[in-house]
């Protein structure tokens, strides 16, 4: 299997988050893509490639045109404002307010309306480092296209938080979407997404919500206790033509492999009956039972069964890297899932 990857991941790195109240160093570090290359290498996947640069088009078949330029200047705008460290916006819309339908000009006021959290800042690099990873995700869907049966996207920063026009819980361009739509402009025409991270990918369901030619299937904590909190529920299903193609599968806090296994399964057995020509795959690791964010119990063995069960589903398949914290068994477990698909030949 190739891997894809970049050293550019490293012009991202947050210098702090807030978690339960406390101001601990950011778990979404650069560290976590090191990690999990050096499993690539130990176990001898496959060869290590660097990205191309696919500059900006295919972004914009997924995110606005004015949320890229957004992403692209803000940091100039934050220091030309008299203002240093790093970008982060801090409120956000309530729902008893009137809704706006066009970014106001204030930069503070725009910080907000391109943002849903702050989970992660932008540092004056952290455009590079989205837009490569997004690179890294066109390039794993190219090599597919190009006949591979499987492809790893090793991609830092994550996306499955970011939708069309907002960046949140350490997402700023959304590689898995940005993966799909270039499976779609090549001609495939039904592309699945299969999200296994343990928090549901609201920008992935908000970029497709209303499509039927991409089916979106996620299983992770119920949003009435797991960010992102405000979606992710079984009952949002898709609107317009994409009624039916959107598929949250919540699980409730401590939910340990046979009650998760039993969500994939329905998914992955939704997926078969879809007939895709594709599958994404949003490969969160953060389902593990050490996981420092994170409420599920699955175990290192079964990303193994997650790769084989993946592989059964006979489709040319694009892996995602997406979350995982628990540095001492992330590379093992994220390896694992690809490991496990290979072996299921
Ligand atoms: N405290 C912010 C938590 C962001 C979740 C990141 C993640 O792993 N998403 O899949
Ligand atoms: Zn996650």
């Amino acid at each position: 299997m190739k891997t894809f990857y970049t050293a550019d991941h490293h012009l991202h790195h947050s210098g702090m988050e807030l978690s339960f109240g406390k101001i601990v160093e950011t778990f979404e570090k650069p560290e976590r893509a090191e990690i999990i290359l050096a499993r690539v290498k130990e176990v001898g996947l496959g060869p290590i490639l660097t990205p191309q640069d696919y500059e900006l088009a295919p972004i914009k078949r997924v995110h606005t045109p004015d949320y890229v330029d957004f992403l692209k200047g803000v940091y100039e705008e934050w220091q030309a404002a008299g203002r240093d460290g790093e970008v982060w916006p801090y409120s956000w819309r309530h729902r008893s307010m009137p809704p706006i339908d066009k970014a106001p000009s204030g930069l503070d006021a725009r910080l907000s309306y391109y943002s849903f959290d702050m989970a992660g800042s932008i540092t004056a690099t952290t455009w590079q480092a989205a837009k490569r990873a997004a690179d890294t995700a066109l390039a794993g869907a190219d090599a597919v296209l190009g006949g591979e049966r499987t492809a790893f996207s090793l991609c830092r920063p994550p996306g499955h938080h970011a939708g069309r026009d907002f960046f949140g819980g350490y997402c700023y361009l959304n590689n898995a979407a940005i993966a799909v739509q270039r499976f779609r402009d090549a001609g495939r025409s039904r592309v699945a997404v299969l999200d296994v991270d343990y928090h549901h990918g609201n920008g992935t369901q908000e970029i497709f919500y209303d499509r039927a030619d991409v089916l979106v299937a996620s299983m992770h904590g119920d949003p009435d206790f797991e960010f992102p909190f405000h979606l992710g529920y079984a009952r949002e299903r898709g609107e317009g033509a994409g009624e039916g193609f959107n598929l949250n599968y919540p699980l409730p806090s401590g939910t340990q492999w046979p009650e998760w296994s039993a969500a994939f399964e329905d998914a992955c057995r939704r997926i078969e009956a879809f007939d895709a020509q594709a599958l994404v795959v949003s490969l969160g690791v953060d389902t593990y039972k050490e996981d420092p964010i994170s409420q599920f119990k699955l175990d290192t063995p079964h990303f193994s069964e997650i790769g084989a069960r993946i592989a059964a589903l006979d489709l040319p398949t694009l892996f995602v890297m997406e979350g995982g914290y628990a540095i001492g068994a992330l590379g093992v477990n994220a390896v694992n899932v690809l490991t496990g698909f290979e072996q299921a030949g």
